[in-house]
Order: C-alpha cells, then sequence, then structure tokens
C-alpha cells in the first residue's frame, strides 16, 4: 500500500477530529516510516500542508461535483486529498492521483463508497480547467473566501477593513510558501561563514533586506535540528519580523528583563545575545515542556544569563520576582500574521477569535506592566493582524494606566523597517514585507514603581 498518501490521509484525519499541530504530527510519523525516501518525506509534507492550505478551495469544487450531499469525514478528507494532487500538483499525474486514492478508498470503505470516490475524482480530472467560480462583484465573501481559501468569516472580515483589492492581495500573500529565515548568533559566528556553510550543502541564501543578522533560505522544510549549524548554536530559526520584537525591548548588557510569555525561547535567546550573556533574564511560561526546550536552545547557542519559571504569569507576585528594567510580552494570539506556516490555524477558528483573545491579552499586558520599574520599558507584541489583538489591546491599557505613554517602536529599529510603522507602533505584513505578520509596541512606564 502507499505509505506516504495513507500517512497523509490519516494525519488530515487526526486534525478533524481534534486541534493538532501538522508540524508534530508529521514528525512523529516520519520517525515511525524511517525507511521513508526523502522524496516521499517530501510528498508526505507537501500533501498535509497543501490540503490545509486549500482546503475551502477543494471543498467549493467538491460542492460543485456532488452538490451539498453530505460527505463523511473520512470520506471527504480522502476526496480532498485526491483533488489536490489533480488540481494543485503538477508532479503527480491525474490518473496516478485518482487511482492511489481509490486503492486508499478501498483499504477502509464498503465497494459503493470507492466507486463513489472514484466518479468524483474521474469527474474532476474530465473539467480539467473548467470550473466555475463565486463571482466577485456580486458575491465578494465568497470570491475572496474560496479562489484564497480561507474561512468564509474571515473573507467578510478583510472586506470591511481593507476593501476588496488590498484583502485579496493579504489573503493571497497567506498561500506563497514561506522559506525559512534563520537569525544568526554573531557571538559565535559571522552571517556569511553561515551562508557559506548552507551554499556548500547546495542551499541557496540570500541576506536579508531587513536584518544584518538574518538569512533566507530557499530550501522550504529541512529538518534544521539536525543540522551542524543548528547543534552548534549558530542559528535560530525564525523570521525577521519575530526578530524584531526583541531588537524593540533593546535590552542593554547588565540590565533586568522578564520574558513573560518566552515559549521556546525564540526571542529569549536572542535578548541574551543582545545583552551579550550579561545580566539578568527571567523566563516565564505556563508551559513546562516549553522552557525545557528553551534551556537546550540557551544551552546550544551559549546563553548563561536566563533562568526559566514555570508559572501562570497572572498570578506571579512583583513583591517576589521584583522589578524589571525592561518586560516583553509576546501574547498568545490567533497567529493569523503567521498563516503561511501555519495554514491549520484558519479552519481552528472563528469570528470570535480575535475578541477572545484579546482578554487574556490585556490580562497579561496589564499584569506585565506591574513588574517594570519607573523608566523602565515594555514590549507588547503578537504574531496577528487583528486590531482587537493589537492597537485595541494597547489603547484599551493605556486609557486605563495614565503612567504610561507609547514611544515610536521605529525608533529603535534599522531604518530597513521604516515602511512597518504604523503610527507608533509596527506592523509587518506579508505581501508588503515578505516577513511574518506582527505587531510590536513600545511603552514606557514615565511615573509610578521605583
Ligand atoms: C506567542 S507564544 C510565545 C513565543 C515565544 N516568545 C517565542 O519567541 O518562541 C505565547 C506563549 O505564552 C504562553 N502563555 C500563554 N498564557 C500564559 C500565561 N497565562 N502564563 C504564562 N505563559 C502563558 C504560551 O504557553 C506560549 O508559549
Amino acid at each position: 500500500m502507499d505509505n506516504v498518501r495513507a500517512t497523509a490521509h490519516r494525519i488530515l484525519l487526526q486534525m478533524e477530529w481534534r486541534p493538532a499541530h501538522p508540524d508534530r504530527l508529521l514528525r512523529t510519523a516520519l520517525e515511525r516510516h524511517r525507511d521513508m525516501s526523502d522524496r516521499d518525506r517530501a510528498l508526505l509534507t507537501e500533501l498535509v500542508y497543501g490540503v490545509l492550505r486549500w482546503r475551502r478551495r477543494l471543498d467549493w469544487h467538491l460542492e460543485v461535483l456532488v452538490g451539498r450531499k453530505k460527505v463523511d469525514p473520512p470520506v471527504r478528507t480522502l476526496l480532498r486529498l485526491g483533488l489536490y494532487q489533480i488540481l494543485f500538483l503538477t508532479k503527480v499525474p491525474a490518473h496516478a492521483a485518482v487511482n492511489e486514492t481509490v486503492e486508499l478508498a478501498k483499504t477502509a470503505h464498503p465497494k459503493h463508497i470507492v466507486g463513489f470516490v472514484n466518479g468524483v475524482l474521474r469527474q474532476a480530472v474530465r473539467r480539467g480547467n473548467d470550473w466555475p467560480f463565486p463571482d466577485p462583484a456580486s458575491q465578494p465573501v465568497l470570491s475572496l473566501a474560496v479562489e484564497t481559501s480561507h474561512p468564509d468569516w474571515f473573507a467578510e472580515y478583510a472586506l470591511k477593513r481593507w476593501g476588496y483589492e488590498e484583502a485579496r492581495r493579504i489573503l493571497e500573500a497567506n498561500n506563497r510558501l514561506a522559506g525559512i529565515t534563520v537569525r544568526v548568533n554573531t557571538r559565535r559566528i559571522a552571517p556569511d561563514q553561515v551562508r557559506t556553510w548552507f551554499e556548500q550543502q547546495g542551499v541557496a541564501v540570500e541576506p536579508s533586506p531587513v536584518l544584518s543578522a538574518a538569512l533566507r533560505l530557499s530550501s522550504l522544510r529541512m529538518d534544521m535540528s539536525r543540522l551542524e549549524p543548528f547543534q552548534n548554536g549558530w542559528i535560530q530559526v525564525q523570521d525577521e519580523a519575530s526578530q524584531l520584537v526583541s531588537l524593540a525591548l533593546a535590552p542593554e548588557p547588565g540590565e533586568r528583563v522578564l520574558d513573560l510569555c518566552a515559549g521556546f525561547g525564540g526571542k529569549t535567546t536572542h535578548l541574551a545575545a543582545l545583552m551579550e550573556d550579561r545580566g539578568e533574564i527571567t523566563a516565564v511560561d505556563e508551559a513546562a515542556w516549553k522552557l525545557e526546550a528553551l534551556q537546550d536552545n540557551a544551552r546550544r547557542q551559549g546563553w548563561t544569563c536566563i533562568r526559566t519559571h514555570v508559572a501562570d504569569a497572572l498570578t506571579l507576585d512583583p513583591d517576589r520576582l521584583g522589578l524589571f528594567d525592561r518586560v516583553l510580552v509576546d501574547a498568545p494570539c490567533t497567529g493569523f500574521g503567521v498563516l503561511r506556516r501555519h495554514p491549520d490555524i484558519k479552519w481552528r477558528r472563528s469570528i470570535k477569535a480575535p475578541f477572545r483573545a484579546s482578554r487574556t491579552q490585556s490580562a497579561l499586558l496589564r499584569q506585565a506592566a506591574r513588574f517594570v520599574r519607573r523608566g523602565g520599558i515594555l514590549v507588547y507584541a503578537t504574531c496577528t493582524i487583528f486590531q482587537e489583538e493589537n492597537r485595541g489591546v494597547v489603547e484599551g491599557f493605556l486609557r486605563d494606566e495614565s503612567q504610561w505613554g507609547t514611544e515610536p517602536v521605529i525608533g529603535v529599529l534599522p531604518q530597513s523597517c521604516r515602511d512597518m510603522a504604523d503610527g507608533s507602533y509596527l506592523q509587518s505584513w506579508p505581501h508588503r514585507h515578505g516577513t511574518d505578520g506582527f505587531f510590536i509596541a513600545r511603552l514606557r512606564r514615565v511615573e509610578g514603581n521605583e
């Protein structure tokens, strides 16, 4: 039996039943099938991510083929997988896509379902490029949702907020594959040396137009953790926009810094680099396993100034932890700025998600403020593009907290970031800057705590 398609089907179906990270499911599957060739591994990743990325479009095509007939999740997932290969994968011949999917159907379904799958996919092949699409003039929301494969609620939000043309550019950019960007640990090695290492492995590398210590790698998905630059602590996989967050905090060597939502420590280790490993960084997260990964990361990169603290940030007490010169809140968010890398997120959120997220974000920001000394800096960041989670959270905070003011984020960043300015804040965009979509606000405590 074809391992690749069966595995892709299993992963996609698992994601139908309950939320899971495709990356984690893929990694587990690849570990189980160590004998899989590199070509098959790449195809498996492409099938899973391709179906997730194009799900709304595939469902539209399915609707054209079978009408509103109810199709059970296992069969729907099979059809999406077959259709994706027929419509989007030029390297898989259409007849092979049909045959492989039908063979897969035979392993789990009765004859009439196998016949149904076969019939639907053959119809799709016969259609070639002849598919109806919603009319953008009379059905702009449906047209945006289907053509760019986003949930209808988000297409409607985007249309209202940005207008059709800009909304289309934003949504289309989410379907462009994002390459891997790395931050070079310049304390260990020069960016040029890392560049040469990758080029010697046949990977094309471009220096970042935004940041001097960042490199853009052409290969889309490599297992970085196996590579020498990663194992030697020379690099951190991190999009440029994400790198701007620590730069916006601009910590100085010797300071006390609090990273309240540290996660795996992409930003924490960057802070340590900016502080030349001098001073003290307290990295907090409620997920112990993430902080363990952070510690590995810090060890590999050679940072000793980070200590981790597993806790719900909302319950921390400034009397115990003391005050800090700078505090970072890299808040949990809806993630709509990173849909290029995580297309599954689109289907896991509803229109209520930004509002719900904003309540936690506001609580975290208010809590973070309690830890900042007078004159100190607080940076609030998300990887999303909803006003409710970004400007809305910060402005709500500023309305209630008279001891705080904003500072232009751009003031502490390289000139190359100028066009990311959004008033005194920063908002980066995949369609404009080729980076992930991040929001950053920089606040200063002007009065209050000593
Ligand atoms: C956007 S992620 C942080 C990513 C991380 N800063 C990085 O650069 O890799 C948000 C993090 O906040 C953590 N988190 C969410 N709510 C929290 C809370 N109440 N207390 C502590 N950590 C929390 C999550 O576990 C998650 O790791």
